[in-house]
């Protein structure tokens, strides 16, 4: 949408990812060469220990953090290329990567619709041309008979299925989810894997899911594991029912 242009659906690709914190005796070499490339409508596990560099990762995709060195490009274009990035990460951020937490964190004075449909208004899109993105993503999520109820009016289920609406608004070609499941019991961490993998191949969109949650682990047919900052491609089980 708005500022960044590129070409829909060719996911994300990540070459020789570098992050270095600090600088002299006291830095800490937090990724040191991680590669992982995820395909349009494609959904892979990233995993590992504590201090890995997962957090890193995740921030350097999400252009959250600069990398110091490596390659990454999203749907198409160049993001980051050896000490060269694109100049506004905020824009990239907003439009083209789409955000799912542990928790939903909806605002809560906004109806369900509104919270899915914020950010392409505030990104100078037409309130109803948002709002009617909005509720076709609901509908597709089935809570669209709960467009007009307030985020508190919905279970805990209902507004995780908000919070990947609005990953969604802006029809972004990666979606990182961070821990989306940790809370929920087996069938609903089921439930919510079973949508991202839909909504993946409807909207051809990259989806990196990083968890520690061995229930859905088993879902993966491709898992990332980082390990002292660097990656390493597995296959896995792959049991996803959809
Ligand atoms: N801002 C920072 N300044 C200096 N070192 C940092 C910073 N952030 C992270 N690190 C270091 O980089 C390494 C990787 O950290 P990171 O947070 O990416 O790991 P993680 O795999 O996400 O760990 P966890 O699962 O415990 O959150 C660690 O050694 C950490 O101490």
């Amino acid at each position: 949408m708005a500022d960044v242009e590129s070409t829909p659906g060719e996911g994300i690709h990540i070459e020789g990812l570098r992050k270095r914190y600090g600088r002299g005796e006291t830095a800490v070499d937090a990724l040191k060469g991680a590669d992982i490339a995820v395909a349009a409508g494609e959904v892979v596990g990233l995993v590992g220990p504590s201090g890995s560099g997962k957090s890193t990762l995740l921030k350097c995709l999400g252009a959250v953090t600069e990398p110091s060195g490596g390659r990454m490009t999203l749907g198409g274009r160049v993001i980051y290329d050896e000490g060269w990035r694109i100049p506004d990460l905020r824009a990239l951020r907003r439009d083209r990567i789409g955000f799912v937490f542990q928790a939903p964190h909806l605002i809560p004075f906004l109806n369900v619709t509104d919270n899915v449909a914020l950010l392409p208004m505030l990104a100078g899109h037409a309130n109803a041309d948002a709002r009617a993105r909005a509720r076709e993503l609901l509908e597709a999520l089935d809570v669209g008979h709960r467009a007009q109820a307030m985020p508190s009016q919905l279970s805990g289920g209902e507004q995780q299925r908000v919070a990947i609406a609005r990953a969604l608004v802006s029809r972004p070609p990666v979606i990182l989810a961070d821990e989306p499941t940790a809370p929920l019991d087996s069938e609903r961490a089921l439930g919510v894997i079973g949508i991202l993998n839909r909504m993946a191949r409807e909207y051809r969109t990259a989806v990196i899911v990083v968890t520690h949650d061995e229930k859905i682990i088993p879902t993966f047919e491709r898992i990332y594991h980082i390990r002292d900052g660097r990656t390493h491609e597995e296959l896995g089980e792959g049991r996803m029912s959809t």
